[in-house]
This record gives structure tokens, sequence and C-alpha cells, in this order.
């Protein structure tokens, strides 16, 4: 599991092979994500690869990313969103992404999970844009985009697993998800370690939820400390 590895000094930002910088590149990718810990198909390797070439091409007029680095981009966005895997599972079949800016973790999810039927929430017309691109271009099936803010009332189509990376509190996206969610099914949040301020004060059950799993680790061999926590809709 991710916390066995060695922590990374902060300042030390790019220690890879003798201080050198990893070339973008398929390779340099492949490299890069196994020293996080990840390991994908070559098939994966390659979308995920066009997917980043993509973020970099539209990346400057389109406002979606502030990382820069190659390293730090592969880091803090692609071994972030691929390493969850290993505290789910089984992903539910029907799932929406709610605030998924350039795709994160929407995107990445569904390269390693291609059975999930996902939906990319996301209101901001340039993002939006970005995200049919990206979807055209790798020739992704079973993924589509909601180009409008999620609301208690704007999704009218029942999904059984929501996610959310670096959205908002909480208790602000329950009720936003709450009638589209099937009973039994469930909200996966990634966030900081901060998280446990905002658990201390959450009473899910006031949203007819149940806390299911929390886990907190960091990706290895760096000094990103993340949480996942896992709610369920209750029964009615
Ligand atoms: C801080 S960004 C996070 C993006 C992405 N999840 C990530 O981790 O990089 C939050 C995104 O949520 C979108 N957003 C804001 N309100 C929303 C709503 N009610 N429903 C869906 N998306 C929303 C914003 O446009 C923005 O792209």
């Amino acid at each position: 599991m991710p916390s066995k590895f060695s922590k990374r000094p902060v300042n030390q930002v790019f220690p890879l092979f003798n201080g050198k910088r990893t070339v973008p590149s398929v390779a340099g990718l492949k490299q890069l994500l196994e020293y996080h810990g990840v390991d994908l198909q070559k098939e994966t390797l390659e979308q995920l690869w066009a997917y980043h070439q993509l973020l970099r091409e539209h990346n400057k007029d389109q406002d979606l990313t502030r990382l820069n680095a190659f390293e730090t981009i592969v880091e803090r966005h692609y071994a972030d969103c691929t390493l969850i895997n290993a505290y789910v599972p089984e992903w539910p079949k029907r799932m929406i992404d709610v605030g998924s800016g350039a795709g994160f973790p929407g995107i990445p999810l569904k390269l390693v999970n291609p059975d999930i039927r996902l939906t990319l929430c996301e209101p901001r017309p340039n993002r939006i844009e970005f995200l049919n691109l990206v979807i055209q271009e790798l020739g992704l099936k079973g993924i589509d985009v909601f180009g409008h803010k999620v609301t208690s009332r704007s999704l009218t189509f029942p999904v059984q697993g929501v996610i959310s990376r670096a959205f908002e509190l909480i208790e602000l996206t329950l009720p936003r998800i709450q009638k589209a969610l099937v009973p039994g099914g469930r909200a996966y949040f990634m966030k900081g370690p901060a998280v446990k301020d905002e658990l201390a004060t959450l009473h899910p059950e006031d949203y007819g939820f149940k806390l299911v799993s929390k886990h907190f680790y960091r990706i290895p061999r760096s000094t990103q400390d993340r949480a996942l926590v896992i709610l369920e809709k209750e029964q009615e």
C-alpha cells in the first residue's frame, strides 16, 4: 500500500534518475508512474499519453491546470487519479464525476476502468469543450459530458456512484447528489489530509448517508498526502 514507501524531502522536487528531468514521452510516463507505484498496461499508457498531449496543447489558452512540470503532472494528476483503484475493489457501473475540471479524476479513472459508464459534470464552457475533444480524440466509449452545474435538481438520471476531487465540502455535495444517487449507491471524495477536520463535524446521516470507510495515504515517493472518503446512501 502507498504508506510503506519512504517520504521524499519537501524541497527535493525532482530526485528521479540522478536528478535528471524526465523527457516527456510515453516511456517517461511509464517510468514516472512506476516510480509512484502505478503499473499500467501498454494500451492504457498510450491513451494517458495522448490525453497528456491534449492537456499540454490546450492548457495555455484554456486554463486547464496550473501544474507545468511533466513530473509534477504525472505525480499529482495521473498517479493520484489511478492509485485510488487500490481502495475500491469494484467501482459502481454507472458513475458521475462532479466538478471534473480538465478531467480529474474522471479521464484517468475511465482509462484504468473502461467498464465504468461515466458522465463528467463540468459547467465551464472551455472545459466542456476540452473534455468532449478528449473523448473524441481518444475514441472513448461509455463516457459523456454533462455541461451544467450539478444541483439537487439538475441531474435527471439515476447513478450508482459519484466521485469528486478538490471540489467542495462534502456537506455541500451531498444535497446535490442526494436524488440522483440510488439507495445503496456510493460517493467517493478525493481529499487532502484536512478532510479530518471536515469529518469531525460532518453528520452524513443528516443527508441520508452513512460512512463506509476513510483511507489516509501518501502518493508513493512523494510529499503528497491524500484521503479517500467513501459514503453510502441509505435505503429509503
Ligand atoms: C477546483 S476544480 C477541480 C477540478 C478537478 N476535479 C481536479 O481535481 O482537478 C472544481 C471544478 O468544479 C466545477 N464546478 C463548480 N461548481 C460546480 C457544480 N455545481 N457542478 C459541477 N461542477 C462544478 C468548476 O467549474 C471547476 O472546474
